[in-house]
């Protein structure tokens, strides 16, 4: 084991749950550097919300360490449109997860949240004692208190049962892999899409939701990945750690910049009709930054690095309106 090393990978059996997602699919790409071997779950082959599914496959496959990076995700009109879906499926996948886990004495357990468990209106940046100290924010209250569940069925395995399992809360996050779909997807991926758009269609400008004016912080997602394998060999306590970049910007500032990015030089127009969410969600990055890891991945080089994935897979280029996108 290394210096500082509390938990070492080598030769240990990894399930990443979510592997085919955003998170997932970049913890596969970082674990494939480290001397371990990664175990992957098939949708078809396991929903994560069954319980009796999950308790098999963990029992048959006996993973050493599981990172729990299966979730309902989506941006703000998705969080805000289908609450019992975000509440439901989160609530199941985690206690499926961490249950199953321990039945199988897993030795390691990560779980992911999300810098939505924090209240709205938190002292920035947001420290990790900032939990459950005032109400959340309507509009993705149902997912927040699914998270919230999450690291507190962490905890009290931890306390009850003496077992090492960890949480950490990511910020908003873009990269490889992401949800393109108007509808259900993040602002990032969103603005991408609709800056591209409106350049290849000669399109005077492009529609941003709400006011433009808040404020949020973005991670890239391999930084994130990095963070999450740094977490599990070198972190061992009960409370969660944010995972961020540590500096923010506002959503109209973002949108300059993916237009620069794209090369679209028309207008962007606010649509007021749409939620703005919460005001600002900075979280603190010093209790990561004091165990010792730093994000690489500069915002505007990640965007880019980003929009020039998108024109490689062509994920931008489907012309369907938003109306008829898939539902979420
Ligand atoms: N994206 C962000 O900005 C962000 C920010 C902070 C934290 N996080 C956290 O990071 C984690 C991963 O997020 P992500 O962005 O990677 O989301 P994602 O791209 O939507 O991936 C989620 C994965 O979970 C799987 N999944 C969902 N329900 C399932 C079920 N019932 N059975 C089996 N698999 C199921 C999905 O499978 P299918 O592919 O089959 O749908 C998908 O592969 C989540 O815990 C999220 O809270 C994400
Ligand atoms: C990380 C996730 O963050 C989510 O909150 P949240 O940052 O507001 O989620 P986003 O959907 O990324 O929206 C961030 C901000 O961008 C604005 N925005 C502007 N244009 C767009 C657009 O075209 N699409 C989208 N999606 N937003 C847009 C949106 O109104 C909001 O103020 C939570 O709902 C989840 O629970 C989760 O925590």
């Amino acid at each position: 084991m290394s210096a500082g090393t509390l938990y070492s990978l080598k030769g240990k059996r990894v399930w990443v749950a979510g592997h085919r997602g955003m998170v997932g699919a970049a913890l596969v790409r970082r674990l494939g550097s480290e001397d371990c071997e990664i175990l992957v779950s098939e949708r078809a082959e396991v929903d994560l919300t069954r319980q009796e599914q999950v308790e098999r496959w963990v029992a048959d496959r006996r993973p050493d360490a599981v990172i729990v990076a299966a979730a309902k995700v989506g941006g703000i009109l998705a969080n805000d449109t289908y609450p019992a879906d975000f509440l439901y499926i989160n609530l199941m996948i985690e206690a499926n997860i961490v249950d199953a886990s321990f039945r199988a004495s897993v030795e390691k357990l990560l779980f992911l949240g999300s810098s939505c468990i924090y209240p709205r209106m938190a002292a920035q940046p947001i420290e990790e004692s900032a939990l459950l100290t005032g109400p959340l924010e309507p509009t993705n209250e149902a997912y927040a208190i699914a998270k919230i569940a999450g690291i507190k069925l962490a905890q009290a395995y931890r306390r009850q049962h003496g077992v090492d399992y960890i949480s950490a809360m990511p910020t908003n996050l873009y990269g490889p892999g992401d949800n393109f779909d108007l509808l259900s997807s993040h602002v990032l991926p969103a603005l991408l899409r609709k800056a591209h758009m409106a350049k290849v269609t000669g399109a005077p400008s492009f529609e941003i939701w709400g006011t433009g004016s808040p404020l949020r912080e973005f991670l890239h997602v391999d930084d994130c990945a990095d963070a999450l394998i740094f977490l599990l060999g070198r972190y061992s306590d009960f409370e969660h750690v944010n995972v961020g970049s540590g500096s923010d910007l506002s959503i109209l500032s973002l949108a300059q910049l993916v237009a620069e990015t794209v090369g679209f030089n028309g207008e962007i127009v606010l649509d007021r009709t749409k939620p703005d969410g919460t005001p600002r969600k900075l979280m603190s990055a010093d209790k990561l930054l004091g165990l010792g890891w730093a994000p690489r991945i500069p915002l505007r080089e990640g965007v880019k690095s980003v929009y020039d994935w998108c024109l490689k897979t062509g994920v931008l280029s489907d012309s369907r309106s938003p109306s008829e996108e898939r539902s979420v």
